[in-house]
């Protein structure tokens, strides 16, 4: 469904037409001040100035009455406009889970955040005071012109002479409003991208001490948006005098014109006092609108210029869909990949991957550095535009399931152990419903263990329940894998993908994993991506990747046999192993032959 700026309005139309039609009741009971305000001072100044209280008093609840209006007009119409935001915001939030990486390749993380809060703030004036104070200016114009054409046409005429410039200042400075909104808006989305970027690089600008050149870039985009403010705040600085004088002319001609009128009083054709009162009421009260007009234009452009911008991210389309079947009961956690390739952008980095893995095997990819393992990882969960009919699960096609099916059965550990600002149980419990529950404290004490994180996590200042900082700032490398691992164990998902989960663990802690991941392996499919040979030997099966291509398939003693670019790592690894005399683990934590699946 496309989010449109009407579409948005419409949805909130009946609170926009409670609004319309209070504001016209509140039109109307202005409209009926005016008039009486000629009764009265035409008694005040007749035969029987004593009457003059009776109109005094209609005055009187016209205003509360106007009070009222007034007050629930902007009930409704603000009202209306901070839904409109709170609906932008959720469907913003939905729209950026479902966007790929081409996007987020396309528009920084500032970027984005910068509308998502700048932007939604202008829409949300456009669609509360924008809103409210265009359906006004029409209200209030119609009730004061009616007051003003029955006192007199003439002098109504005379007092519009102001009136076409008053247009075409408005229209021609709303143009350049809108063109310097865009270009402030853009200036404040670089803005907030470098101070983010600044942010979360803060270390690295540290360690390298690289604060002032840093600061110098910074300066440059703050210039830039000073600059842009600045320009906008110049245009609408001009803007608003020159309406005020363009309206001041019509007063002055009312004066001059209307005291004549009313020196001729009605008797001669001219007006009576309460008439000459009166008009000048209504002119005020017209000229009001008129003039807040040029600053509610500004708000409407400034408006626009936001929501374009924000629609850049509604209308990005999602590189990956859902499939058209309905999602299974269950799934048995079978893979079976075909002749899968997969480019970025024109690089080919997987070419024609096939293997299969039965229900509850474990499986390893190995293979160098950049061959295609995390590639094929986030295509398996579908992460990526997966080809069709390459990624089978159960024997359906991925890209004809329903995404949330695919990546509930496919749990994908990411390489990147990233951790939320939260406590550590939290961390864990993130795929849980309800995190709070005891049931669900034993699960996450359950996954720390399996994941060699428990002592550690006890070890921290209010243990489970520490605050892990901006990204997990306060752990170190190892632990927040370690917790990101404990993360996937706590999901349970029919088919576990773990990414490279031991690159930061030392010899005993991953000895120690691996007979975890195995007692996973006993429940669920797992594909092991990993470096590690050791790792690799406890697998059903192995696959090794180069360059994209699977060069060879086996168990770790076939593929030993086959003395080709596994049986090299796993030499290269024994030698870096014994030269660097790293001490043995224990006995009782080492793997043992026992341990592996179908190794001989
Ligand atoms: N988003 C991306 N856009 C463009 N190229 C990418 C992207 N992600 C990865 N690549 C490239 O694709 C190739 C395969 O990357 P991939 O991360 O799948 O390798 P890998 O085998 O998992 O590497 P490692 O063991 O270092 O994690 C690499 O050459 C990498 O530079």
């Amino acid at each position: 469904m496309s989010v449109t700026a009407v579409g948005q309005f419409r949805r909130h139309l009946p609170a926009y037409l409670a609004g319309a039609v209070v504001l016209a009741a509140f039109q109307l009971a202005m409209n009926r001040i005016d008039w009486l305000s000629k009764s009265a001072v035409d008694r005040i100044f007749s035969d029987h100035p004593e009457e003059a209280w009776k109109p005094a008093v209609f005055m009187l609840g016209l205003a509360v009455f106007a009070f009222v209006t007034r007050v629930a007009s902007r009930l409704f119409v603000f009202n209306a406009g901070r839904d409109v935001e709170y609906e932008l915001r959720g469907l913003l939030l939905a729209r950026l889970h479902r966007l790929g990486t081409a996007f987020y390749r396309r528009m920084s993380s500032g970027e984005i955040m910068s509308r998502s809060t700048n932007d939604l703030a202008q829409v949300r004036l456009l669609y509360g005071f924008g809103v409210l104070n265009m359906v006004n200016v029409v209200f209030a114009f119609g009730s004061a012109l009616q007051v003003l054409m029955s006192i007199s046409v003439k002098l109504t005429l005379a007092t519009f002479v102001t009136f076409p410039l008053t247009v075409f200042l408005t229209r021609s400075f709303s143009k350049r409003i809108f063109e310097k909104t865009r270009a402030n808006q853009a200036a404040l989305g670089k803005l907030t991208e470098s101070l983010q970027t600044n942010l979360a690089g803060v270390r690295v600008v540290r360690s390298f001490a690289l604060e002032t050149r840093e600061l110098h870039r910074f300066q440059e985009v703050n210039r830039q948006y000073l600059e842009a403010s600045l320009a906008l705040a110049r245009v609408r600085g001009l803007f608003m005098p020159l309406l005020g004088a363009v309206s001041a002319g019509g007063v002055l001609v009312f004066f001059w014109y209307g005291g004549s009128l009313l020196l001729l009083g009605p008797a001669q054709g001219g007006i009576s006092k309460g008439d000459f009162f009166a008009f000048h009421l209504a002119l005020t009260r017209m000229y009001w609108p008129v003039f807040a007009l040029g600053f509610v234009l500004s708000i409407v452009q400034r408006g626009r210029a936001s929501f374009a911008r924000m629609k850049e991210i509604f209308d990005a389309l999602p590189e990956v869909e859902d499939g058209p079947l309905p999602a299974p009961k269950d799934s048995r956690g079978e893979i079976a990949i075909k002749g899968l390739s997969f480019e970025y952008g024109a690089r080919k980095v997987l070419d024609g991957v096939s293997f299969e893995v039965p229900a509850g095997k474990s499986i390893a990819i190995v293979g160098r550095t950049g061959s295609g393992k995390s590639t094929l990882a986030m295509l398996l969960a579908r992460l990526l535009p997966t080809p069709k009919g390459a990624v089978r699960i159960d024997g359906n096609d991925v890209c004809d399931l329903p995404l949330t099916f695919v990546r509930q059965t496919v749990g994908y550990a990411q390489q990147d152990a990233f951790l939320f600002s939260t406590t550590v149980a939290r961390n864990i419990a993130f795929s849980l419903d309800d995190p709070d529950t005891a049931e669900a404290m034993d699960t996450i004490r359950e996954a720390a263990r399996e994941a060699q994180v428990a002592e550690e996590a006890l070890s921290l200042p209010e243990q489970f329940d520490t605050v892990v900082g901006e990204r997990g700032v306060q752990l170190s490398g190892g632990q927040k894998q370690r917790v990101a691992l404990a993360r996937a164990l706590s999901w349970g998902p029919r088919i576990l993908v773990l990414d490279d989960p031991l690159s930061a663990v030392d010899a005993k802690t991953e000895a120690a994993i691996l007979q975890a991941i195995e007692r996973q392996a006993k429940k669920r499919t797992v594909v092991l991506i990993t470096h590690r040979i050791a790792a690799a030997a406890r697998c059903d099966s192995i696959v090794v990747l180069d360059q994209g291509r699977v060069v060879e398939r086996g168990t770790h003693d076939e593929l030993l046999r086959v003395q080709g670019i596994y049986a090299a790592f796993a030499e290269e690894q024994r030698m870096a192993h014994e030269l660097d005399e790293l001490d043995v683990e224990p006995p009782s934590a080492a793997p043992s032959d026992a341990d592996c699946v179908e190794v001989a």
